[in-house]
């Protein structure tokens, strides 16, 4: 605890105790996180930008500075798509509702934690504690350690209040084609993926599909872990700069060359544009930003919001919908570039009225006028830019937009382009008449979510609907645009001419770093070394236990030499993406699991590695990803691809040196998706025999308490097989009856046991869920549990001192 780290001063304890916390009143010095200097928790500049832009009236300034002053409390998402949704919902508002609301101190009217009101289904939760109390707090420790877990496992997902409510103006439907332009860490890409997988019955994928794209491949790699978190086949994840998103347009050429039956065009039915912004609806999580909060910030991404959602427009197919959202509460990046998207397609979009959806969320209605800020000045009107400020002050930041070009046509201006005639520059902004200039466009119908409304983050959402395809769109002239380069692209059939504007710095078809094969589809794969006793090696015979962390330093160390340049159409540096199409492999694995006809691998496998012979994983793609991925190929690859499919099968050898009939196994993020279909190397466990091998993680023929079901395991044929909890002595996946609430976990059967291929995390989580479920058939009087292993099974991480090669005589 950080009682110890020092005084602090009075006026971090007076900013402690205007915290709304209560419950942090116990622990008073660990109330601020220990960098944040409370003099940073202010700044000139930001108090009179957002007065002036009357954000808030000025009778709730000193509340909404108050709530901006204070730590940001807590939310996260359970997943809709967890096996064990329902399960922790229920913890939630039994268990931990009561005991956390214990801790809190009297007379604190909040909840402890709750369901936000205007998340479907109590999905989502907001705790009354920061993440530093979390952290911090010792009676809090339970609670954390749960959202640890649950994070870790993809039960849940820690993720700002506010920040979850653009996808749900999305609307999206299971078949939609959606596009997250700017994804990365990948929050919003998730509840996306869930929506698209909401009704989806167990073994089938939806129709639909997303492409989660972002600039950053650092970021992208963060988004990967994330989504691998829950089991889907519908993702691509690229990596682009987000204004220039290839719409991959077959061109006449390809056409003729036999691929017409594909779309012609990389269209979409929603877009997510959450563009990246100067996050200041994020102070009350990032103190720091105070400090470095200016106007210029804001006034520098303007021109970059509104070309990646011009090009969100631009991929949107007639009737779409897309929404553009910042964590940022500046109206230069929000109302500003919506109004100029708005002049820019000339009456073919426009902003939907939301106001009845999601009802319980508190908003405030978008901004009709503003000032611009620039060298500390306010401006209303593009009139009043010095010429030479003009390359950074555009006219689009302005309510009423206008053109320089225009300007200098209809006034005379002195050579310093200081107006002669007409608007005054004013020296002082307080002087302005703020009703001047006002928006033409219904901005009122965007949204603005405020901290003091709902004890949350900031947010500003836009959801915006094309009717018509885009304008053809005047190219403006260069001079217009400082430091860019300007050019006219035709992006395909629908939309006439849309302005691209490169920035000057822009490389993005240049190579990035080499990364290994499989390495970027799994940044941070859980090694198997997890598997203490695990049966199996990789196919060129290292184990698996020996190797480092896939990343791409420890790649350039070991292997420096070994590892090829890889090429992706006309990525280098990224790892192809080839479809698998190895006939005696793939009928070996759908005789070997007896995989149904309703589950086609055909078609729907695909590798990341150009050698072909040498394939360690194999990755499964739903139907539209496979559109999509053929749509890339005919176009020659306009897509940069870092991530596709879900991992479904993995090389194997056995560790024992016996031949396996297949090659194979099931990998555990596709066991959920493949699980119905399987119907041979499958048996269901009753669930002490269940939890014994989650215990033991190894357990002998012989020592399973039903003797039955041990005799089926070791006349199961070698190799990989699924165990399903159920009621025991059943074969086939029909007998099993497995359905969307069945847990089953990828074992190996080797010589005289059955060892599991789990990890260690999710056994660990598996094992609490099942004994909490006992727990409660106990209280009804089952008499299934059992607390200790019964005397026949050993425990083999004792016996073996955990030496996974003792298992070897299994
Ligand atoms: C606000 S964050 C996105 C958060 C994300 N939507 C989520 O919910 O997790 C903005 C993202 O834009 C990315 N970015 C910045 N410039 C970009 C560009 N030109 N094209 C695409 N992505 C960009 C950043 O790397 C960052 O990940």
């Amino acid at each position: 605890m950080g009682r110890g780290k020092g005084g602090k001063s009075r006026t971090q304890r007076k900013h402690f105790q205007q915290n709304r916390e209560n419950v942090w009143n116990q622990h008073r010095p660990e109330s601020l996180p220990s960098t944040t200097n409370p003099y940073d928790i202010q700044n000139p500049d930001f108090d009179h930008y957002y007065k002036e832009q009357n954000i808030v009236s000025l009778e709730e300034w000193d509340s909404f500075m108050q709530v901006l002053r204070t730590p940001l409390p807590a939310a996260f998402r359970i997943n809709s798509s967890s096996l064990f949704h329902a399960d922790i919902r229920s913890q939630l508002e039994n268990d931990f509702a009561r005991a956390l609301q214990a801790i809190v101190l009297e007379g604190d009217e909040e909840d402890a934690i709750r369901p936000l009101p205007w998340y479907p289904e109590n999905l989502a939760w907001h705790s009354n504690f920061s993440r530093m109390q979390l952290r911090k707090n010792q009676s809090l420790k339970r609670f954390h350690e749960f959202l640890k877990l649950e994070n870790e496992i993809g039960n849940i997902t820690r993720q700002e209040a506010v920040s979850m409510v653009p996808p749900l103006f999305l609307d999206v439907h299971s078949n939609h084609i959606v596009l997250d332009m700017c994804a990365a860490p990948g929050s919003k890409t998730f509840q996306l993926l869930e929506i698209l997988h909401r009704s989806t019955k167990a073994g089938s994928l939806p129709d639909g599909m997303v492409i989660a794209n972002d600039l950053d491949v650092q970021r992208c790699n963060l988004l990967i872990h994330q989504i691998k978190r829950m089991c889907t086949a519908n993702l691509i994840v690229t990596n682009h700069e987000a204004q220039h998103f290839p719409g991959c347009h077959l061109n006449l050429d390809c056409d003729i060359r036999g691929s017409s039956q594909h779309a012609s065009q990389l269209l979409f039915d929603r877009v997510l544009c959450d563009v990246p912004c100067s996050g200041d609806g994020t102070l009350r999580k990032a103190p720091d930003l105070w400090r470095r909060w200016n106007t210029g910030t804001g006034n520098g991404l303007h021109t970059l919001q509104i070309l990646v959602a011009m090009q969100g427009l631009s991929l949107l197919k007639v009737g779409g919908r897309m929404v553009y959202s910042t964590c940022s509460m500046n109206p230069i990046e929000n109302e500003a570039v919506v109004a100029e998207i708005l002049r820019r397609c000339k009456g073919s979009v426009e902003l939907v009225d939301v106001s009845s959806e999601l009802p319980q969320l508190i908003r405030r209605p978008g901004l009709k006028r503003w000032k611009v800020r620039d060298k500390g000045k306010s401006l209303v009107s593009c009139k009043e830019v010095d010429k030479v400020r003009r390359s950074a002050v555009l006219p689009s930041m302005f309510p009423n937009g206008g053109n320089y070009r225009d300007i200098d046509c209809n006034s005379n201006c002195d050579v310093n382009g200081h107006p002669e005639d007409g608007v005054q520059v004013e020296e002082n902004p307080a002087m302005h008449e703020f009703t001047e200039i006002v928006s033409d466009f219904p901005l009122e119908l965007c949204m603005r979510l405020l901290p003091h409304d709902q004890n949350s983050g900031a947010f500003f959402i836009a959801v915006l609907q094309k009717n018509s395809p885009l304008p053809a769109i005047e190219v403006k002239r260069r001079k217009e645009v400082n430091n860019q380069h300007v050019e006219s692209v035709n992006q395909g059939s629908e939309d006439a001419q849309v302005l691209q504007i490169y920035p000057s710095e822009s490389t993005h078809e240049e190579v990035c770093k080499q990364v290994s094969d499989d390495n970027k589809n799994e940044p941070n794969e859980p090694n198997t070394a997890d598997f203490k006793f695990s049966p199996v090696i990789d196919e060129e015979g290292e184990s698996e236990e020996a190797q480092e962390p896939h990343n791409e330093e420890n790649i350039a160390k070991i292997t420096p030499s070994k590892r090829k340049l890889q090429i992706q159409g006309k990525w280098r540096g990224v790892d192809p993406v080839i479809f698998f199409k190895d006939e005696s492999i793939i009928k070996s694995i759908e005789a070997f699991y007896g995989i149904d006809e309703q589950f086609p691998l055909d078609g729907h496998l695909v590798t990341r590695n150009s050698d072909t012979s040498n394939v360690k994983r194999i990755y499964y793609i739903s139907k539209s990803v496979k559109n999509v991925l053929e749509l890339n190929l005919s176009v020659g690859q306009h897509l940069k691809i870092t991530s596709v499919g879900l991992k479904i099968f993995e090389r194997q050898k056995s560790r024992e040196g016996r031949s396996v009939e297949c090659a194979f196994r099931i990998a555990s993020e596709g066991l959920p998706l493949i699980l119905p279909h399987i119907t041979k190397q499958i048996l269901s466990a009753s669930a002490i025999d269940f939890k014994h091998l989650l215990q033991y993680k190894n357990v002998k023929f012989a020592e399973f308490v039903d003797a039955k079901f041990g005799e089926m395991v070791a006349n199961l044929k070698p190799g990989c097989c699924v165990i399903v909890l159920g009621e025991g002595n059943k074969v086939s996946a029909e007998a099993l009856q497995v359905d969307e609430s069945s847990i089953a976990i990828g074992c190996w059967k080797g010589r005289a046991s059955l060892t599991v291929m789990v990890t260690s995390i999710e056994c660990q989580e598996l094992l609490e869920r099942l004994l909490m479920r006992l727990d409660r058939e106990t209280e009804k009087g089952s008499s299934m549990h059992e607390d200790k292993p019964s005397n026949n099974v050993r425990y083999v991480e004792q016996e073996s001192n955990g030496n996974s090669q003792d298992v070897e005589a299994i």
